[in-house]
């Protein structure tokens, strides 16, 4: 069974863009996983541009599935986390002024400063996933920093499958094979959709879980539109 954590950043980028509380951020991840998602992911960057640091608190009590809370483990970052607790955390190594994560780490390059965030982590009940690409060393890196988990940065996979290049998924698989038998657990993240989940998930047997946003918002806008245009017109008449 692989678990789907929904990303909720972008319920809060559309709060932001108005400046009050709707969609109100606590509400939507109380009914989404009444309507059965398996988490909840966020990821607060610096800057606050969706997520803000006080969304991640008031989010602590309503999630009752996994809380995953992403970032890069700047002073601030480690933290809000440490305070928080959430059921994992996953680091990223993300440029403040990144549109959107784009790369995962050099496991080897940064492993001192891997070993001590996530032994800190660890020590408080955290589970611990580090983003990284489909590249076999840097599996080997990930499991030397002592994290539980990886997460699969899959945007390469998703923009190529878009293509029609089913072969994107050989250094998926393999990655995940040296994961599996290396003892790490597997999650992944970012582009996945509607579109390409499934063929993942069959390629990827081990995937203990995924966090979707942005696709997943999208989908469910165009999902819902429909309803929600004849719910209108039927006050209108
Ligand atoms: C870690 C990752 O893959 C990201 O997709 C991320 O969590 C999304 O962040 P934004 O919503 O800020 O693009
Ligand atoms: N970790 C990936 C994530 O949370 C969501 O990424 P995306 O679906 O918004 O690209």
């Amino acid at each position: 069974m692989t678990k789907l954590s929904v990303n909720i950043n972008k319920i809060a980028t559309l709060r932001n863009s108005r400046g009050g509380d709707v969609p109100n951020v606590v509400q939507f991840a109380k009914d989404i996983q009444r309507f059965g998602a398996e988490g909840v992911t966020i990821h607060p960057r610096p800057d606050e541009r969706h997520i803000r640091y006080q969304d991640a608190r008031d989010l602590k009590p309503v999630v009752f599935t996994e809380y995953n809370i992403e970032g890069n483990p700047v002073e601030s970052f480690l933290k809000l986390v440490l305070e928080i607790k959430p059921t994992q955390v996953t680091l990223v190594p993300d440029a403040e002024d990144a549109i959107t994560s784009n790369a995962g780490w050099d496991t080897i390059k940064h492993k001192d400063f891997l070993v001590d965030v996530i032994k800190e982590f660890q020590q408080n009940g955290i589970r611990t996933s580090i983003f990284v690409d489909p590249i076999l060393k840097q599996i080997e890196g990930a499991k030397a920093t002592g994290a539980d988990r990886i997460e699969l940065y899959t945007e390469a996979f998703a923009h190529q499958y878009s293509l029609g290049n089913k072969d994107a998924i050989k250094p998926y698989i393999k990655t995940a094979e040296l994961a599996h038998n290396l003892g790490i657990g597997i999650n992944a993240g970012h582009d996945l959709s509607l579109d390409n989940i499934k063929f993942f998930k069959d390629n990827i047997p081990s995937l203990l879980e995924v966090s979707i946003g942005h696709a997943l918002i999208a989908e469910s806008l165009y999902l819902g539109i429909e309803n929600v245009i004849q719910m209108y017109l039927h006050k209108l008449k």
